[in-house]
């Protein structure tokens, strides 16, 4: 099946450059014999960890490392699987990289030992995509997350669903052989709860507010205002660094500027925007156009105004047009305003200074809780990814059809594709077109 199983890969397993100890990881038929020509060894026994020196092609001693054998099939990759923990510097990694091409293995390419994990069986393409998205996870809800669906829960989920639909699918099939000539529909009775059940049970994990692709790629929060409101101040306060310009120029910030923060174990990308205003300037109109299309794109917009202007209302009234729909307002410069209304444009306000910090723990506070709302997990596994929806929305599609068809052989047409829609998801059926796509993402050495 595999294209590359005649092939044995190797690649740095650990970041590249100076580090304590890197680890070199092989895989395929020839690393059992790319392993004793290093060490001048016989193999050492599976799974332990064995000091031994290594030697280049011309037999000098390059390195002294722990090495690892891995035979397969009980290995990450099913297939044979070496390890070489190495002292981590540039000229020793080069000296073993040149020892192993040396032997004729190649360097892996991104994502190709979980592809050959997948393509052994070993992992679903759900837990395959959980490595990738656990090695990317920045916050611990991200990680938390990327482990459930690294340990199946996702896969087990749909899989679950795909062998309900195979039952029915039998039941379908008996009946198109041995008709029954009394059944007023299509479907034999038994079939009818189990298509229109599953077609339930998946438009409610459907509906989830797309909250398991939210926390794996971060919720978006654009900061919106007038010009001079404090918007890249409040950017840098919250950011706790300083990533946007601050000047008292008016029209100052014209790009969108975007800092990752971590509220709660919750991914935000935090944008700050150009100030809104009926600009002359070609350049300024093209960085109020941009924050326009970023505010529409987020999931919160923070509407940030100057307290100290007089007509606080009206200006929030046509940001908040501008903006339109749903925005928490916040009140910035409150060190220069003696009164601080609580409620702005029918809104709560909060109330903050961007210069001495004063209300920046209760806008973090009101962040965390509207975020970790959006993107707290629920009790069934979420799914991830853009991919799993279309396949969702297809399988369910497929249902619909399968309830309405009037001839036997028709529904039982449209319970195979509903079936072979979730068993995209697994990589259970014929996905031999994904697999460049889905693996492409992924790190080297993994
Ligand atoms: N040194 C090292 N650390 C690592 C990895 C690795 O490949 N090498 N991993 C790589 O991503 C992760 C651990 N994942 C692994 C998953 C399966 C197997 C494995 O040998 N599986 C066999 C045997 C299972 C068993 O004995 O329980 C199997 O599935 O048959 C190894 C590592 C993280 N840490
Ligand atoms: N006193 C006081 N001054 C502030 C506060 N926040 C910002 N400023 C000042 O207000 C001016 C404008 O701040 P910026 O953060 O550049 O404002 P902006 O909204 O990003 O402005 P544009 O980029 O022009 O849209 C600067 O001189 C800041 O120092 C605050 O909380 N209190």
């Amino acid at each position: 099946m595999s294209l590359y199983s005649t092939d044995t890969i190797f690649a740095l397993a650990s970041a590249p450059g100076r580090g304590g100890v890197q680890v070199i990881r092989l895989s395929g038929p020839a690393a059992g014999t790319a392993l004793p020509a290093l060490t001048r060894r016989p193999l050492p026994p599976p799974r332990r960890a064995t000091l031994a020196r290594l030697h280049d092609q011309a037999g000098e001693v390059f390195d002294q490392a722990l090495v690892l054998w891995f035979p397969g099939p009980d290995s990450f990759t099913g297939e044979d699987v070496a390890e070489l923990h190495l002292h981590g510097g540039r000229a020793v990694l080069a000296a073993a990289s040149e020892a192993l091409t040396a032997q004729g293995l190649r360097v892996a390419e991104p994502g190709e030992f979980s592809r050959r994990a997948f393509e052994a069986g070993k992992l679903d393409l759900t837990e395959a995509e959980a490595i990738a998205d656990l090695v990317d996870a920045e916050t611990a809800a991200q990680r938390r997350q990327a482990l459930r669906q690294m340990e199946g829960a996702l896969g087990a989920l749909y899989e679950g669903w795909r062998h309900r639909l195979v039952r029915a699918l039998a039941h379908l099939e008996a009946d198109i052989d041995f008709p029954d000539e009394d059944l007023p529909h299509g479907l034999a009775p038994a079939v009818v709860p189990v298509l229109t059940g599953l077609y339930q049970e998946i438009g409610v994990h459907l509906a989830d507010g797309h909250r398991g692709e939210r926390l794996r790629d971060g919720f978006s929060i654009a900061i919106l205002g007038a010009p001079n409101a404090g918007k890249s101040s409040l950017l840098n306060a919250l950011a706790r660094r300083d990533a946007a310009i601050v000047s008292s120029t008016a029209g100052t910030t014209r790009d969108v500027i975007e800092v990752n923060l971590d509220l709660g174990g919750f991914p935000v990308i935090l944008a700050d925007t150009a100030g809104l205003r009926d600009a002359a300037d070609e350049i300024e109109r093209e960085g109020i156009r941009r924050a326009l299309a970023r505010a529409e794109r987020a999931d919160l917009k923070l509407l940030v105004l100057d307290c100290s202007t007089w007509n606080i209302g009206d200006m929030a009234e046509a940001t908040l047009a501008l903006a339109d729909g749903d925005a928490l307002v916040v009140l910035n410069k409150r060190d220069l305003c003696t009164y601080v209304p609580s409620m702005v444009a029918g809104r709560t306000a909060i109330a903050v200074s961007a210069a001495t910090g004063e209300g920046l723990a209760d806008l973090l506070a009101a962040l965390e809780r509207i975020v970790g709302d959006r993107l707290m997990p629920g009790a069934a596994p979420s799914l991830t990814r853009a991919r799993h929806r279309q396949a969702l929305e297809d399988c369910r599609a497929a249902l619909a059809r399968a309830l309405r068809a009037d001839l036997p052989e028709l529904a039982a047409e449209d319970v195979r594709l509903a079936a072979r829609a979730l068993g995209r998801i697994t990589g259970r059926v014929d996905v031999e077109d994904l697999l460049d796509v889905i693996f492409r993402d992924f790190c080297i050495g993994k």
